[in-house]
């Protein structure tokens, strides 16, 4: 457990600086949350730079200059035209079309690729855009939050979840619902509800991740609401199953940039674009959370409920023998048509 990771996320999510890889390391600081004083303080003399990924440059028309192949993180100079808030206009694409006229840019080299990954993933994690101000640490940064690279990038890691508790929950559609919950230090919370006799050869799953909008305000622009009850209702009638509540919310970008992206959709784009125009991989989802608490369970054979292959291939990758997917069909309806139709012709779910 990294007690200085989990302080540096903090520190990152309230607009303060923080030092990523110590005194020889890099300064960052969230574009988004940078207020023109807080830049002026971080970038006296006008030599920070901009580190967005590689998805974000590509929306930007970075093309022609592409990171090395496997390099995720790109970093512009910051011409001095562009202060705190066009920086922000950099970073996020629900203003590009209020201020389209970015550019032009010229990249700059990284450096240590594995301190600029752990920064952008210290955003990431931290809910934030991944797009931050950078520059190389100084001796009077010594006052800053430090975390090795390494740090951030372990943070979260499925080995370090473990069962905090269990009760009995019992919910709509099974009323003997038992709930174990998981945690890992710091962290978001993970639920196992189990349904019924789960504990006899491969129980019907179901990997859920959270999705407020859906789950909660039963938002019509997802299935998600209507597959979590539908899921509930399979394994009860299947006489027993595990769902797994993954706090992944929004494919793992976290829930205000899930709300940026559902901003971009009434634009026009659709989940997929949406997700890449932000920054983001299309799927940030790391399904080890799943195979870990499936192990901490005693489970290592399911029958997954998903139209989603990439669970199946990703939870087999990870040591779960799925024997079997059964269609998750439900909640399809006039308002997220085009929601599922993207899904099955960009992410290869199956209807
Ligand atoms: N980034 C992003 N996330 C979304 C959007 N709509 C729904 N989500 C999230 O997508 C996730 C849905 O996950 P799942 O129910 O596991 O669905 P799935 O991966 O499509 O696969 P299935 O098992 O077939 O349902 C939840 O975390 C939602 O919050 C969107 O437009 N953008
Ligand atoms: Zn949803």
């Amino acid at each position: 457990m990294s007690v200085a990771a989990e302080r540096v996320l903090d520190e990152l999510k309230r607009g303060r600086a923080v030092l990523i890889g110590g005194a020889d390391g890099l300064a960052v600081l969230s574009v988004e949350l940078a207020t023109e004083e807080a830049l002026s303080l971080f970038d006296g003399d006008g030599r920070a730079d901009l580190l967005i990924t590689d998805k974000r440059a590509q929306s930007l028309n970075l093309a022609n200059q592409r990171p090395a192949a496997g390099m995720r993180a790109v970093r512009l100079a910051r011409p001095d035209w562009i202060d705190a808030a066009g920086s922000v206009a950099v970073a996020d694409p629900v203003l590009d079309l209020s201020s389209p006229l970015k550019g032009p840019f010229s990249t700059r080299p990284v450096g240590d690729d594995s301190l600029a990954a752990a920064a952008l993933q210290a955003a990431k994690l931290a809910g934030l855009l991944p797009a931050l101000h950078v520059r190389a640490a100084r001796p009077a940064d010594a006052e800053l939050l430090s975390v090795p690279a390494a740090e951030i990038m372990s943070l979260r890691a499925p080995e370090t979840l473990r069962e905090i508790g269990r009760a009995k929950l019992p919910v709509k559609g099974a009323e003997d619902g038992r709930v174990v919950a998981f945690r890992s230090p710091g962290g978001p919370e993970h639920l196992a509800l189990l349904v019924g006799r789960w504990d006899r050869g491969t129980p019907l799953t179901r990997l859920h991740s959270a999705c407020l909008t859906g789950d909660v305000l039963g938002s019509l622009k997802c299935d998600c609401g209507d597959q979590l009850h539908a899921a509930v209702a399979a394994m009860t009638e299947a006489g027993g199953g595990i769902l797994l509540y993954l706090q992944q919310e929004g494919r793992g970008i976290g829930l205000i940039n899930k709300l940026r992206a559902y901003a971009l959709q009434d634009q026009g784009y659709d989940t997929v674009d949406a997700n890449l125009r932000l920054g983001f991989e299309i799927d940030e989802r790391d399904f080890g959370i799943a195979a870990a608490m499936l192990k901490m369970l005693g489970v290592s054979s399911i029958r997954l409920l998903t139209n989603n292959p990439g669970k199946v291939s990703g939870l087999s990758a990870l040591g779960i023998d799925v024997t079997e997917r059964v269609p998750l069909v439900a909640g399809h309806g006039p308002l997220n048509e085009g929601y599922l139709a993207t899904k099955r012709d960009r992410t290869g779910h199956q209807f």
